[in-house]
C-alpha cells in the first residue's frame, strides 16, 4: 500500500507535468528535470519515499495510454495509480478487443510509425519492452581501471548485484532495481566509469579510430561517445568536440579532465567556423550523433512519447540532413569515414537517411552493415542506430 501522503505528491506532480505538456507541447521540460526540481522543493519526502514516488511517477507515465482506457472515469492520477495495483492491470493486456496501441500504451501516431518500421507484432513487443524500467549500465574507463578490477571491487566491497554486459567489453549492468547513487562513489569522482547504456557504448565503438587519428565529434553534447572511443587513440592524435550549445561543451570538458584524456579540443560553432579552412578534409573520422526523436530511449524518457508527432519527426529528419551536410566537408577524402548515429528506432531517421546520403553524396556503407538495436523481449539495451560511411573511390 502506498501512503496517502506519497499518493498526494504523485498526483500533484503529474498534474504539473500534464499542464506543462499541454501548455508547451514538444518544448515541455523533460520529466526527469521536473522531478529533480520537485524533489528539491519537497524535502519532506525521505529517501525511501522518494524511490516510491519516482518509480510510480514513471510507471504512470509509461502506462498512461493503457491506463486511460482501463481506469475508472472520470480519470484522475489517483484512480490510475490504484488501477496499477489491481488484477485488471495485468489481465486487460490480453484483452484483444482493446486497440493494439492501447494495449502497448503508446500514442497512436507513434505506434503507427513504429508499425511502418517494424510491422504491428514487433511494434507491440518494442512498446511493451519500452514500458519496463531501463537497466542501469556503466562504461568502465580502461585508462583508469579494468572492468574485471571494478567488478571485483564492487562485488566484494560494495556488495553490488552486477554483471558484465554481454556485448560491450567495457560495460557493467546492475541486476537489481535498487537505486544506487553512483555519482557519490569515489570511483565516479576519480573517472573510473561513466553511466552509459550498452547500445550507446556499442555505437561509440563503431568509431574504430587508431593511433594518430584525428576525429571530429560534430554533435558532441557532453562527450558521451567521444569518452568511449578516446582510449583507442592511446593519447595520440586529437579529438575535436563541437556542439551548437556552448554550455554543454563545458560539461564535456569536465568529464574529459576527470577521465584523464588530454588529446582533445573543444569548438563552439563560432570557433569551428573561424578555423574551417584549416579543418576541412582533415579528419580520419567525423562523428554525427544527430539530434533525433529519442524513440529508442523511451524506457528512460517515457515523456518523449507524448511529444511525438509526424511534424516533429519531419523536423528532426530535416535537421539531421542539414547537420550531416554541414559535417561532411570535414571528412578526409579517400580514407576518411563519417559515422551517422541516432537513438531513434524509426526508419525515417535511420536507414532512409543513410540511403539518401549515400545517393546524394556518393558514399557507401562500410564496416559491414549498419548497426541497430531494438529493445525487445530479450534485449536489455536502448534502441540505437549507427552506420559508417565512406566516399566511393
Ligand atoms: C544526440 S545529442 C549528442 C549526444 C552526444 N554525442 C553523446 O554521446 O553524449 C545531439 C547533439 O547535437 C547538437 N546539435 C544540434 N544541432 C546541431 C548542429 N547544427 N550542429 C552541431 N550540433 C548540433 C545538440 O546540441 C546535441 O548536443
Amino acid at each position: 500500500m502506498i501512503k496517502k501522503f506519497i499518493k498526494g505528491h504523485i498526483s500533484k506532480f503529474l498534474n504539473l507535468w500534464q499542464q506543462e505538456l499541454e501548455l508547451k507541447k514538444e518544448q515541455a521540460n523533460p520529466i526527469d528535470s521536473m522531478l529533480r526540481n520537485y524533489l528539491k522543493e519537497n524535502k519532506a519526502l525521505g529517501s525511501n519515499d522518494r524511490k516510491l514516488f519516482t518509480d510510480n511517477v514513471y510507471k504512470l507515465v509509461r502506462h498512461k495510454v493503457y491506463l486511460d482506457t482501463i481506469s475508472p472515469k472520470p480519470l484522475s492520477w489517483e484512480g490510475r495509480l490504484d488501477t496499477i495495483y489491481t488484477e485488471k492491470f495485468a489481465t486487460q493486456r490480453k484483452n484483444m478487443s482493446l486497440l493494439p496501441h492501447v494495449r502497448a500504451s503508446c500514442p497512436k501516431d507513434l505506434f503507427d510509425v513504429l508499425c511502418d518500421s517494424f510491422g504491428e507484432e514487433k511494434a507491440i513487443e518494442i512498446c511493451m519492452a519500452q514500458n519496463l524500467r531501463a537497466p542501469l549500465t556503466v562504461r568502465v574507463n580502461p585508462i583508469k581501471i579494468s572492468r574485471e578490477e571494478l567488478i571485483q571491487k564492487w562485488r566484494d566491497v560494495n556488495k553490488f548485484a552486477i554483471k558484465p554486459t554481454e556485448f560491450s567489453p567495457y560495460g557493467i549492468t546492475f541486476t537489481t532495481d535498487k537505486n544506487e547513487n553512483l555519482y557519490e562513489l569515489p570511483e565516479f569522482k576519480r573517472g573510473y566509469f561513466e553511466i552509459q547504456d550498452e547500445a550507446s557504448q556499442l555505437a561509440a565503438f563503431k568509431v574504430k579510430c587508431q593511433i594518430g587519428d584525428h576525429v571530429l565529434d560534430y554533435c558532441a553534447g557532453a562527450g558521451g561517445k567521444s569518452l568511449a572511443f578516446a582510449p583507442y587513440l592511446k593519447g595520440t592524435g586529437q579529438i575535436y568536440l563541437h556542439d551548437t550549445r556552448d554550455y554543454i561543451l563545458q560539461e564535456a570538458k569536465k568529464r574529459f579532465n576527470k577521465a584523464g584524456i588530454q588529446n582533445v579540443q573543444f569548438h563552439t560553432q563560432e570557433s569551428l567556423n573561424n578555423n574551417k579552412n584549416k579543418l576541412v578534409k582533415k579528419f580520419d573520422w567525423v562523428v554525427c550523433d544527430v539530434p533525433c526523436t529519442g524513440t529508442g530511449t523511451l524506457r528512460r524518457n517515457p515523456d518523449l512519447k507524448y511529444k511525438f508527432s509526424r511534424n516533429r519527426l519531419k523536423y528532426f529528419v530535416d535537421l539531421q540532413a542539414s547537420v550531416f551536410k554541414e559535417a561532411l566537408p570535414f571528412v578526409k577524402p579517400k580514407t576518411g569515414k563519417i559515422v551517422y548515429s541516432t537513438c531513434s528506432l524509426l526508419q525515417e531517421e535511420n536507414i532512409f537517411q543513410i540511403t539518401k546520403f549515400c545517393k546524394e553524396f556518393n558514399l557507401e556503407v562500410v564496416d559491414g552493415k549498419h548497426f541497430q538495436t531494438t529493445p525487445g523481449k530479450d534485449v536489455e539495451m536502448d534502441g540505437f542506430f549507427c552506420a559508417v560511411l565512406q566516399f566511393k573511390n
